[in-house]
């Protein structure tokens, strides 16, 4: 148990819990840690952080401490691809092990914050993540919690962590440039190498490329020739609005054989295109992934990337979060895009 001490009496004694010290622009830490022993000399320091009393710790089996309460919280959340830091001041944090794409059980996890006392803060589902970013933060609130509340969350909650971050699959991708003003070099692809950058980031590579006119067959061809290659992922670019000669989605109807959607609720990239052939993603990128730095594609390829298979009614979910504002400083993904 915990007993109330004055600051003087507490000489000798183990402190309950971190104190936190915060000097405006200077420093905002713990002074003292849980578990260390209060010494003469801690006294006025103790006073000048305002402290008169302090909790100090007396056993009990009933009752679980914060930074081991913060620790239980992060054994429900901590799924591969994660780390955790040490508790301080009683909240521990949840890191990325390595780059991949974080998942949340959103619904769970709110399961969890629906119990008193408890919290856990996170990043939102399918963000993609750098290795070292901070993904979540948990805690008990009080300081003290009743081991059979922490149990009841822990019984609640079940063996399957809340979180995970997926490795990106090595992928080997074509990318096939439409176009008959790129064909015949009226233009020059400016396409292509906004593709390999992308692909770069999600640990990809471009292993083929192509140009072809807006010939429906030609492309078909070019597409079906891409997929014989064994490639993991196929982007044609242009040609995937509505001019006459936009024939680009004709020919990915032609060469796959499940069509998830022809448009998306995202801005820009309302004419994003996706199927599948025999498993293999066939994108159709319209030519607004060229301009704008940030589009459907970037929600859309990392989750490709980690192996997940896009269904229609979740590029229907994607309308909610979907609008890129094109902030001048750019955020992506720290911004509402692409978050439902
Ligand atoms: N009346 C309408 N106009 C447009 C619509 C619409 O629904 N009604 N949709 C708009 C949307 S949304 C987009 S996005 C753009 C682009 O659509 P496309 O994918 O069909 O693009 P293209 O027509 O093929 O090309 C547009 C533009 O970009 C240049 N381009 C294309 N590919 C390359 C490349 N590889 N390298 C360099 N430049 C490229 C092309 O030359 C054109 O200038 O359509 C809106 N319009
Ligand atoms: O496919 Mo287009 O702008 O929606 O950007």
């Amino acid at each position: 148990m915990m007993k109330r001490l004055k600051v003087e009496e507490a000489v000798g004694h183990v402190l309950a819990h971190d104190i936190t010290e915060i000097k405006k622009g200077e420093r905002k830490g713990p002074a003292f840690k849980k578990g260390y022993i209060i010494k003469e000399k801690d006294v006025p320091h103790l006073l000048d952080l305002g402290k008169k009393s302090v909790y100090i710790l007396e056993n009990s089996e009933d009752r679980v401490h914060e930074n081991e309460g913060a620790a239980r919280l992060a054994d429900l959340a901590q799924g591969s691809g994660l780390k955790r830091t040490e508790p301080s001041e009683g909240k521990i944090n949840l890191l990325a092990a390595h780059d991949g794409l974080l998942k949340v059980e959103s619904s769970r996890l709110k399961q969890l914050n629906l119990h008193p006392d408890v919290m856990m803060a996170t990043r939102h589902n399918n963000t993609p993540v750098e290795k070292g970013e901070k993904l979540a933060g948990t805690r008990i609130i009080p300081l003290l919690i009743a081991d059979e509340k922490l149990r009841e969350v822990e019984n609640e909650l079940g063996d399957k962590p809340l979180m995970r971050v997926k490795h990106y699959e090595d992928m080997k991708a074509a990318v096939i440039t439409t176009g008959s003003e790129v064909y015949e070099g009226r233009v020059e692809d400016q396409f292509t190498e906004v593709l390999e950058e992308k692909l770069e980031y999600i640990g990809g590579d471009v292993v083929l490329t192509d140009i072809k006119p807006d010939d429906r067959q030609q492309i078909a061809e070019a597409i079906s020739s891409a997929l014989a290659a064994e490639v993991d992922l196929v982007v044609c670019t242009g040609g995937m609005s509505v001019d006459p000669d936009d024939v680009t989605r004709f020919a990915i109807e032609d060469e796959t054989d499940e069509l998830i959607s022809y448009g998306a609720p995202v801005l820009p990239g309302a004419m994003f295109m996706l199927a599948y052939a025999d498993n293999v993603p066939v994108i159709g990128l319209p030519a607004c992934a060229m301009f704008y730095d940030v589009t459907v594609l970037d929600i859309m390829l990392p989750r490709i990337a980690a192996g997940e298979k896009i269904r229609a009614e979740e590029i229907a979910e994607a309308g909610h979060g979907g609008l890129c504002l094109q902030c001048e400083i750019c955020r992506y993904p720290e911004c509402s895009f692409g978050r439902s």
